[in-house]
């Protein structure tokens, strides 16, 4: 069998060239991994190690994330944020339960059902609510219609921090919402796609951000944030928790090479590389935001107060930014298009883009 290297075939080649002049702005799920993450995927891979979450790196992180967090939190790892979402509120419900959420939540559009799938049938109630975030108004109109056998019982309230629409949820507006969830006992899903971007944004920890101001349980994107994938699943009490780990097993979301998980998380919580991380992205979606609103028959759709931006382009001009190999989404939200910055965004990019823009308005 021969061993020689076989040279990329020039169609492969030139696919590859191809994907270096695509500039990358649809999602953080587009960036690579952070060098930490990647330092710490390089020594897991030094020498082997037990599966399924007893290596020495999950041990490791999971108390990483408790000194974090301030709290005895439990702690479990999923391979992606739709699995995340769908099994802890599997597991904060019934099948009888719904879960309320805003009309443009992720779990609502961007998850194919797999909240409703994963818990056998709860419901998903949507509230209108001004930039893209749910309102104590809007969660109690929801609660209170109904108190009749044929209503599926509210059992929680999801919220995205930050929102779909790149905006964040002040301690007070949490505050509210927890008095909500008291007065109904309603317990709370935080959707942390962008929880890192969220607490950079506010300049607050990540205890004050989640169990202090009332959140039951996070969903915490490592993917968003820096790693190739890993999602961690945090319960601030320890008794929701129980079983956690069996759902996970039986939805098909316990890596058995865990510790490939659990060990680039290390180079995020190590240092603060989680926040400086999400801090560069939400300053370059800042840099962007700026230019942009300067421009002429721009129009920024929503408050850029993290990582993403959200703007009304005339038609021409996304069409001549496609040609141009620009990527963007333009289902997210209410409408326009949603440029994301992420940990390795640079200035040179954004200024790139914002040179074709002006070229084509
Ligand atoms: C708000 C939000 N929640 C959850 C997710 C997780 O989705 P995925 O299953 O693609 O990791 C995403 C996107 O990735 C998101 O934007
Ligand atoms: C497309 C999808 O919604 C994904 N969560 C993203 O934000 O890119």
């Amino acid at each position: 069998m021969t061993t020689d290297a076989i040279a990329p075939t020039p169609a492969a080649t030139s696919a590859a060239d191809e994907a270096c002049t695509s500039r990358f702005l649809a999602s953080d799920n587009t960036s690579g991994i952070c060098p930490e993450a990647m330092a710490y995927m390089m020594q897991a891979n030094r020498d082997d190690d037990l599966a399924y979450g007893n290596d020495r790196w999950t041990q490791q992180v999971t108390d990483s994330f408790r000194q974090l967090f301030e709290t005895e939190c439990e702690v479990f790892f999923v391979f992606n944020g739709t699995a995340a979402n769908s099994l802890s509120l599997a597991h904060l419900c019934q099948s009888y339960h719904s879960v309320i959420c805003h009309e443009l939540a992720h779990i609502e559009t961007d998850e194919c059902g797999g909240p409703e799938f994963f818990s056998n049938g709860s419901k998903l109630l949507n509230a209108p609510g001004p930039d893209g975030k749910l309102t104590p108004e809007g969660i109690e109109q929801l609660v209170t219609k109904r108190s009749d056998i044929h209503y599926p019982r509210p059992r929680v309230i999801s919220l995205t921090q930050c929102t779909e629409v790149g905006t964040v949820y002040s301690l007070e507006e949490l505050q509210a919402i927890r008095e909500v969830a008291d007065r109904h006992d309603l317990q709370i899903h935080m959707d942390g796609a962008r929880f890192a971007n969220a607490c950079a944004a506010l300049n607050v920890s990540p205890a004050e951000l989640t169990w202090k101001a009332g959140v039951d349980v996070l969903c915490f994107s490592g993917t968003k944030n820096g790693l190739a994938m890993g999602e961690a699943v945090i319960f601030f009490d320890r008794k929701l928790a129980r079983d956690f780990d069996y759902r996970c097993k039986q939805a098909g979301q316990l890596a058995s090479k865990m510790r490939f998980i659990a060990a680039p998380w290390m180079g995020l919580l190590e240092n603060d590389v989680w926040l400086n991380n999400a801090r560069h992205a939400n300053g370059m979606a800042q840099y962007l935001a700026e230019r942009l609103e300067a421009l002429e028959g721009i129009e920024l759709l929503f408050p850029s107060e993290a990582n993403s931006v959200f703007a009304s382009f005339p038609e021409h001009v996304l069409a001549a930014l496609r040609e141009r190999g620009w990527t963007f989404y333009t289902f997210i939200g209410a409408g326009g298009a949603r440029f994301v910055c992420s940990w390795n965004t640079t200035t040179e990019l954004l200024d790139a883009l914002l040179k074709d823009i002006r070229d084509v308005l």
